[in-house]
């Protein structure tokens, strides 16, 4: 149940374009929840779809246990985008059914793939509700719960809490406890803070290559062993960026 990336090269735009991987390697840590830190434009964003198969690469591969077929990607990777879109004139129910459908799940089990994601996502009171009046904090749910009903082995959510008050962010994070993909979770930031405890490993991603890759406990060793201290997480953060630390 490994998603691997390989050589992966992308860039936006073709006459002028816009470099952000050239030779990327890394493998999700399966089973694991993992936080993917990165600065703001360090690429979070386009390797999740990259690896999701909503952006195919210019070079490289994105493999699935060693296969790297459009379909076999889609069968195993959900991901959450950073926007949600509510569709008009369409309830949470009727969305996620939708969403289902939409993932090439029979028409028959849609109904309950849906019911069974809002149940997961906590969002039974909201079932009935229009997606366009939902919260911001409701919408991130229904999100997540887009992606669940995919069914895949590997989870990929980008920025899922950016822009929520607290109390959002602190319901969405205990949410995210209960969730436990085979393949690997993996969560983009570009805040230090949201390293809480629901993770096992980060990754740091800048100038378009993964420059740390460890457990928790390894990245907050990093700032002893430079000679930071204990420093901050903060530190450690800009340290690696800047390739100080590896
Ligand atoms: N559609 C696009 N067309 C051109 N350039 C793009 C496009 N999307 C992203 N980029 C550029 O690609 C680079 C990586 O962007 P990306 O959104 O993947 O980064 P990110 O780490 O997710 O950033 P953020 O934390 O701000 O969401 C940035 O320089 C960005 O400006």
């Amino acid at each position: 149940m490994t998603l691997t990336v390989s050589e992966l090269a992308y860039a936006y735009g073709r006459f002028r374009p816009k470099r952000v991987f050239d030779s990327l390697h890394w493998t999700v840590p399966p089973g694991q929840r993992t936080l993917l830190l990165g600065p703001n434009g360090s690429g979070k964003s386009t390797l999740l779809k990259l690896m999701c198969g909503y952006l195919r690469p210019n070079r490289g591969t994105v493999a699935y246990d060693g296969e790297s077929s459009r379909r076999r990607i889609h069968r195993h990777v959900a991901w959450m985008p950073q926007t949600i879109t509510p569709i008009r004139g369409l309830s949470v129910v009727d969305q996620l059914e939708y969403a289902s459908w939409a993932a090439g799940s029979p028409r028959k089990q849609c109904g309950e793939l849906a019911r069974d994601a809002i149940a997961a996502v906590r969002l039974e009171d909201q079932a009935r509700a229009r997606t366009t009046a939902l919260s911001g904090g409701q919408l991130r749910r229904l999100g997540l719960a887009q992606a669940l009903v995919r069914q895949g082995d590997v989870l990929l959510l980008d920025e899922p809490t950016a822009g929520l008050d607290p109390a959002q962010t602190l319901n969405f994070r205990q949410l995210l406890e209960t969730i436990a993909p085979p393949g690997g979770l993996v969560v983009s930031t570009h805040q230090v803070t949201d390293l809480v405890g629901e993770f096992d490993r980060v990754a740091v991603l800048a100038e378009g290559t993964i420059r740390f890759d460890g457990t928790v406990d390894e990245f907050a060793q990093q700032g002893e062993r430079s000679g930071m201290g204990s420093g901050g997480m903060e530190d450690i953060f800009t340290m690696i960026v800047q390739g100080g630390l590896h």
